[in-house]
């Protein structure tokens, strides 16, 4: 890479990738000025397209479409480490939900500008969140330069009084969301599962996603204890309850998913719902069973890809997430053939993209130019056989060394702006968030 051209990060011009692999061709990719490609061709091939305001010199790269997380709490990276080994319904309630009542709207700022840089920094350019004080996350996001979708954490546990708070935290949020009409920020409704939310709290999250004409954000079936609990007090699965309640639609992504059996696959396809796969989340927590993809699959439900948030993964690596996804689901379901490299990586890209309702998710023309260019001269990536193989089962998010969201420049030759600021406000963040948690036990 040539030396860094001192305000790469402000140029709002066009840019022309040349020399670089995507899909095993050298091509040339050019990126107007409104962060379109707008040409994909052989090497020299597309240099009169555009007028040229920055080269990138692509020949030691790999280019793919930009990781799309589906499923994640950002601001959690402030808890990363902060409760480990523990099954998920004791880590909620005795670790992680006491300490995310002392959350301030400024901690889930510095701990979702440090999931960005994280997020940048493995390929992520989009990323689906469900969490609190989303308005800060917004701001965050905004400054980080990528896409975010933000769902407030809905969770009413059945009481009249908290519903209402629930709801008006909801609306606050999609207005402000809404009011800033910035095509990278986008809102949805975000109830939290069926054990935490009653049914006229899931129904009135879905009746106000389908008016506000926004998306569904929701943990699924991630535990057999959910599911056995669920049919014991509502006589039918998860799936069937939040059917009845209206919350099983396109623009619904359901997280985890593990859970769920043959007919929840089938009526997931018929909903056209798309099924978050969680896999480093699910084995940390050992929830004990794999997300069914070959059923999902087979049914037509839209699988994409997640992390979970950073106190049950613990880190925000997609390409480290495409491998696991890749390998749990050839051991889970006993087949070597299962998810293969090249689809895993499309499940992580333009799987999310479909998800998330933010373009096709592919280096195609007409497509936004979220472009993430993988270092070719990383041991991980050589020899070059195959580069998805190296891709999906031998890289792991170092391999990155630039990123770009809708043309714009995130990360160039492994810098990203104002990463020590960044790490220093959230581990700062994070101490005190401790602290003031300890001092209230
Ligand atoms: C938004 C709330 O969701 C909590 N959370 C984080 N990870 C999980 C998980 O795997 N299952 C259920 N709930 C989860 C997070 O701590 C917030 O309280
Ligand atoms: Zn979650």
């Amino acid at each position: 890479m040539k030396e860094i051209i001192d305000d790469i990060f402000e140029r709002e011009g066009s840019t022309l990738i040349t020399d670089v692999l995507v899909g095993g061709k050298r091509v040339d990719i050019a990126i107007d000025e409104t962060g379109t490609i707008v040409e994909i061709g052989e090497k020299n091939g597309v240099r009169d397209v555009i007028d040229i305001d920055i080269a990138v010199d692509g020949s030691e790269s790999i280019a793919i479409p930009g990781l799309v997380n589906t499923h994640t709490h950002a601001a959690m990276t402030l808890l990363r480490g902060y409760a480990d080994d523990m099954p998920l319904q004791d880590w909620l309630t005795q670790k992680i939900w006491p300490l995310e009542a002392h959350l301030t709207g400024d901690d889930v700022y510095w701990g979702t500008k440090l999931a960005c840089l994280e997020m940048i920094r493995s390929g992520t350019t989009a990323f689906n969140d469900m969490y609190f004080f989303m308005e800060r996350a917004a701001e965050a996001t905004d400054e980080m330069g990528i896409r975010g979708t933000f769902a407030h954490g809905f969770i009413d546990l059945g009481m009249e009084e908290k519903r209402e708070t629930e709801i008006k935290a909801t609306e606050t949020l999609v207005s402000h969301i809404k009011g800033q009409k910035n095509p990278r920020l986008t809102a949805a409704v975000g109830p939290h599962a069926v054990y935490t939310v009653s049914p006229e709290g899931l129904r009135w999250c879905a009746e106000y996603a389908r008016e506000q004409e926004i998306g569904i954000h929701i943990h699924v079936s991630e535990t057999e204890k959910e599911v056995v609990d669920c049919v014991a007090q509502f006589g039918k699965r998860p799936p069937a309850l939040l059917d009845d309640c209206g919350c099983l639609t396109p623009r619904t992504v359901a997280a985890h998913c593990c859970w769920l059996d043959e007919a929840d696959c089938r009526l997931f396809g018929e909903r056209g719902v798309n099924a978050s796969h969680n896999p480093a989340s699910n084995m940390k927590l050992a929830v004990g069973r794999a997300m069914p993809y070959h059923h999902l699959r087979e049914y037509g439900a839209n699988v994409c890809l997640g992390t979970d948030g950073c106190a049950s993964n613990n880190n925000l690596d997609m390409l480290e997430e495409v491998k696991f996804a890749a390998l749990l689901q050839k051991f889970a379901w006993n087949s070597q053939t299962l998810l293969p490299a090249e689809e895993a990586i499309r499940v992580a890209t333009a799987g999310g993209a479909r998800a998330l309702g933010i373009g096709s998710g592919t280096l195609t023309v007409g497509a936004p130019a979220d472009i993430v260019l993988v270092d070719r001269r990383k041991a991980c990536a050589t020899p070059l056989h195959n580069a998805d193989s190296n891709i999906a089962y031998a890289c792991n998010g170092g391999a990155v060394h630039t990123v770009l969201c809708g043309g714009r420049f995130v990360m160039y030759d492994r810098v990203v702006p104002g990463e020590a600021a960044i790490l220093k406000g959230a581990a700062e963040a994070a101490a005190a968030l401790v602290c003031r948690a300890q001092d209230a036990s």
